[in-house]
């Protein structure tokens, strides 16, 4: 057999330009390029096998460990998960910010494949620069860290281990039931070392990402369950979304009067504009989506986890009435909720189950019309809210004195709601813009009231509800959507823990634009802390002699080079979005706007952990509240 030789990096390069994916027909190259931050543990190893063939390697140079990973993660995530970048960092700290990252590709079951450096195999050197040397063993690193947070992991010391590694890596990152991030870290002095690998190795390798079939029980008994119920609910997962399964569920949906709800991550699969689309459930659900589940006596899961934001933590629905049947590739999330499981793709299972249905008709009638109706009233309500210096009903209730919102519209100079602000922005951006949001309040508005109407049009991250994805995941939002507008939804708190990216796209001339929300401080963790009953703490952004902080972002983002926009009016916000759109170069819209906002109720409830003990009433108050709620709750 043919023998080539190379670095353990070359050999890496050389393999990653020969992976393909093949999925319904369609084959293509799986990975599309490389996020690189050079140091001392990859630039001779790794940087020089991309220096001196990069293949169709596309080459980016990240500002930030975490920032680049986050970034390939909505990359994958915005191509359903049929294309990804590597990720190369240098040793201890370059690879220590990857752990974030990971965690956050990880909960969404996104794959990545991040490439650390590691500490020298031969130990000769020891203790290396950025070595923490461990005491108990030498054979512990930083990347140990990496461990908990990757859907596999493993540590080359030696050349020839790259060859099975990759393998398993491959096969993990192209399996819809347990994708996620694949972490390789590769010993620094290894990535250099060269040996005499088969060519065979390198041979265009497919990876068949085959629909897995439901099985006929799995089909006779969802068909039965589905007949034998009057009120069923679709709620759209994660997984309805990568297997594409729009087509099918709108079918489905309209054939037996079957309304939608969504979560997060299965928002966009179905416009929000499809009539029996009743939008986000859960914690920041619509009151339509909410009204229904609770009425429901079916809950159909299509590739959902049922994470506690879109279960209202296990009380959003009924359980002494309501049955639940999954559909899901993973046995794992099949299993939840003591389920009626159908373990397989979430297309191909509705495809074969509508025939079975012929005849039902669920007893909905009108009524989702009319919920969605309802919702739409309130949806407008929320896009006309106006601030009075007196008796100002926030949506946030009972938290801010009068005194304390005119000192925030004086502070910030503004008069805007967030809700205003926010349904502006969805009024006027081209509809098959993409958003991607993570953290804070933003999730919790967009879920509830940004109707997308075009497919895939909604990269929002909250499985990790990763502060910093916003900004950064933009970069590879674009990086997928080259043709659409991509824009960053990103309040205050968020923006200052991370945006190094946002730097990458402007030198890269990738144009992001990013929306940021400024009411000066955590505003969801100041309404969680200060709705369970205790005083503002440490969320607010205020000076040592309690001022509230004013920065000037437009200001900052205009020193990296973007084009900027400072706004406190809807109009100027309108016009403000309208020009950004002309510009070729990323932009960022700096919005002034005022704490207690963004939306909040709606029938929903969250299971935090108050003090049960204290010396104030009003947390006293929130732990009895809680206690009696969760006798309600489903337990498992
Ligand atoms: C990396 C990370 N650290 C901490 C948190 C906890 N956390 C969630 S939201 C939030 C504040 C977000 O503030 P901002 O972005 O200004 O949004 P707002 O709630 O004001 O809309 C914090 C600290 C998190 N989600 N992610
Ligand atoms: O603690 C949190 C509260 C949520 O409201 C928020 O969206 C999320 O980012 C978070 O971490
Ligand atoms: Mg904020």
């Amino acid at each position: 057999m043919g023998k080539v030789r190379l670095t353990t990096a070359q050999a890496l390069i050389k393999f990653l330009n020969q992976q393909y994916i093949h999925i319904d027909g369609k084959e293509f190259p799986f990975v599309e390029g490389v996020f690189a931050i050079f140091g001392h543990g990859n630039v001779l190893g790794i940087g020089q096998a991309l220096e001196q063939d990069p293949g169709h390697l596309k080459v980016f140079q990240g500002k930030n460990e975490q920032g680049m990973a986050l970034a390939a993660m909505a990359y994958s995530k915005q191509m359903l998960r049929q294309k990804i970048y590597a990720v190369t960092t240098s040793v201890g700290p370059g690879s220590a910010n990857l752990v974030t990252a990971a965690a956050t590709a990880l909960a969404n079951n996104i794959p990545v494949l991040l490439l650390p450096a590691d500490t020298f195999a031969t130990r000769q050197p020891d203790p290396v620069l950025q070595q923490v040397e461990q005491e108990y063993s030498a054979a512990v690193t930083t990347n140990d860290a990496l461990k908990p947070v990757s859907r596999y992991w493993d540590r080359i010391t030696r050349p020839e281990q790259l060859m099975s590694s990759l393998l398993r890596a491959f096969e993990v990152m192209t399996d819809p039931g347990k994708s996620g991030p694949a972490t390789i870290c590769i010993a620094q002095d290894v990535e250099g070392e060269a040996y005499d690998y088969d060519e065979k190795f390198f041979e265009k390798r497919v990876h068949y990402v085959d629909r897995k079939a439901p099985v006929d029980r799995e089909l006779q008994g969802a068909a039965q369950l589905i007949k034998n119920s009057k009120k069923p609910v679709i709620l759209v997962g994660g997984g309805a979304k990568y297997s594409q399964a729009k087509n099918i569920l709108v079918e489905l949906s309209e054939k037996h009067n079957i309304p939608l709800v969504e979560t997060q991550a299965g928002k966009a699969t179905v416009g929000s504009d499809f009539r029996n689309n009743l939008g986000g459930m859960g914690i920041t659900g619509t009151l339509a989506a909410n009204k229904a589940a609770r009425e429901s006596d079916l809950i159909i899961g299509i590739g959902t986890r049922y994470t506690d934001f879109a279960t209202s933590s296990k009380t959003a629905f009924d359980f002494e009435k309501s049955k639940f049947l999954n559909i899901n590739v993973s046995r794992l999330q099949a299993y939840k909720l003591d389920a009626f499981q159908v373990v397989a793709d979430a297309k191909l299972t509705l495809e074969q189950l509508v025939p079975l249905l012929e005849g039902y008709e669920t007893q909905f009638g009108r009524e989702i019309a009319e919920l969605k109706e309802e919702w739409l009233t309130e949806r407008k309500r929320l896009s006309e809210v106006t601030f009075t210096r007196e008796n100002f009903e926030p949506e946030v209730k009972n938290n801010f004195t009068q005194d304390v919102f005119n000192e925030y519209a004086d502070a910030l100079n503004t008069e805007l709601a967030q809700t205003t602000a926010l349904l502006a922005v969805n009024d006027t951006v081209a509809p098959d813009s993409v958003i991607i949001t993570s953290a804070g309040s933003l999730p919790g508005d967009v879920q509830r009231i940004w109707n997308p109407t075009v497919e895939n049009t909604y990269n929002v991250e909250y499985g990790y509800s990763c502060m910093g994805y916003e900004v950064s995941g933009a970069l590879g939002a674009k990086l997928a959507t080259p043709n659409q507008e991509v824009y960053s939804l990103v309040g205050d708190g968020s923006f200052l823990l991370m945006h190094s990216e946002f730097i990458t796209a402007i030198q890269y001339n990738q144009k992001v634009n990013i929306v940021l929300f400024d009411n000066s401080g955590w505003g969801c963790i100041n309404n969680l802390q200060m709705e369970n009953g205790s005083d503002s703490f440490y969320t607010e952004f205020r000076t040592h002699n309690n001022e509230i902080l004013n920065i000037d972002y437009a200001k900052v983002a205009e020193g990296y080079g973007a084009k900027t926009y400072s706004v406190n009016t809807v109009d100027g916000l309108k016009a403000a979005l309208e020009d950004a759109k002309q510009q070729e170069v990323s932009t960022l819209i700096d919005i002034k706007v005022l704490p207690k906002t963004m939306t909040d109720g709606y029938e929903s409830w969250w299971n935090v952990g108050v003090a049960e003990v204290s010396h104030k009433d009003s947390i006293q108050k929130a732990f009895d509240a809680r206690k009696q709620k969760l006798e309600l709750a489903k337990q498992y």
